[in-house]
């Protein structure tokens, strides 16, 4: 790949302003602000998201997302609630960040279109919008106030292991049309294997062109994070998203810090230096972390079963509850195939697990 200089993409109408300055020929967004929220169940103190902010900052991470692990208004009895209002934490961020670009995530229905004001007041620039892989229209709305106020805006496929590429590239169209200038393919539970990524990758760019660029969100729960995201990059994505020492929901999300050891390697430029990315992880967000992100048992079954990953600290409690196995609520919940909000479900599934038990 190489010294590519300026994304061509970049010089059109959808993509015009995104923030690709030469210096890179992907743009990495850390999500450890965001997708770690569900690893500490949303208890990011100010100077948490200060000092991580400060180091991602200082190593060349161009975009870092603040915000609940769920989302603009994620805060709640559904979702667990936040110890520090997450638009506190973005005006934090926004307040730290010398270079980086502050995004935030925001699920139309969990959270609303004031909230994305708020956000953009709070200094934030990049509106990324979520919904299931089938759903995209719920988010036409949001795109368009997104771009009617100048916000940049990437779109989230989530769960992209369920449906075939075409279904995808469809819905990534919908997006598109709707004001998003960068849509994801999001591996919400980790179940995509390498080729799966690249057809999907592929298929979006297809069907993108000139319109909007392609980004790759994985998980490490069949421990293929950086290998997919790899996929990704050479099947045409050309924004990958990471959280530095994997600090995401599941087994974690791509290692930012590997990822760009790798591109480095391979001759993609990233913008962002791997001796100092790797100090931030060991010194300053592995401290901020409850526990390192584990490959273990039930993280392997919602790889292998294609669980949304944020639904693992909910089958954790639950299981406690009960008295029943987490990593066999999380096999049943992929053969439920749960989405996304349907973490109360999870209740029903240990009830149904104690009655078996009781039964036996
Ligand atoms: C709201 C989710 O946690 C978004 C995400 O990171 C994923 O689907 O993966
Ligand atoms: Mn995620």
């Amino acid at each position: 790949m190489g010294n590519s200089g300026k994304i061509g993409r970049t010089d059109s109408v959808h993509t015009d302003g995104v923030h690709f300055d030469g210096t890179w020929d992907i743009r990495i967004t850390d999500t450890s602000l965001r997708d770690g929220s569900h690893h500490k169940r949303h208890q990011f103190t100010g100077t948490e998201v200060r000092d991580i902010v400060a180091a991602l900052d200082g190593a060349g991470v161009p975009v870092i997302e603040v915000t609940h692990g769920d989302g603009l208004g994620g805060s709640s009895f559904n979702y667990g609630f936040s110890k520090t209002p997450e638009q506190e934490l973005i005006k934090i961020a926004v307040e730290t960040a010398k270079r980086a670009k502050i995004a935030f995530l925001m699920l139309p229905g969990v959270g609303v279109k004031e909230d994305i004001v708020e956000a953009q007041d709070n200094g934030a620039s990049i509106c990324r919008i979520a919904t299931h892989c089938t759903e995209a229209d719920v988010a036409i709305q949001h795109f368009g106030l997104a771009r009617d106020r100048g916000l940049e805006t990437v779109g989230f496929l989530m769960m992209a292991h369920t449906v075939t590429p075409e279904k995808l590239s469809e819905q990534a169209r919908i997006m598109a049309d709707a004001g998003c200038q960068c849509v994801y393919v999001v591996d919400s539970a980790g179940a995509l294997v390498l080729e799966q990524v690249t057809e999907r990758v592929e298929a979006l760019a297809q069907e993108l062109g000139d319109d909007a660029q392609v980004g790759f969100h994985g998980h490490e729960n069949l421990g293929l994070g950086v290998a997919n995201s790899v996929a990704a990059v050479r099947a045409g994505a050309k924004q990958i998203d990471g959280s530095t020492r994997r600090f995401g929901a599941g087994a974690g999300n791509t290692p930012v810090e590997a990822f760009v050891g790798v591109c480095d390697k391979i001759g993609v430029k990233t913008g962002i230096d791997f001796f100092a990315v790797a100090d931030a992880a060991e010194n300053v967000v592995r401290p901020a972390m409850p526990a390192e992100c584990l490959l273990d048992r039930q993280a392997l079954m919602m790889g292998y079963s294609g669980v949304y990953s944020s639904f693992l600290k909910h089958a954790e409690l639950q299981a406690e509850r009960y008295g029943v196995s987490a990593a066999e609520m999380l096999v049943r919940a992929g053969k439920r195939k749960l989405v996304g909000g349907q973490e109360d479900q999870l209740i029903d599934i240990a009830l149904e697990l104690q009655r078996e038990d009781t039964a036996q």
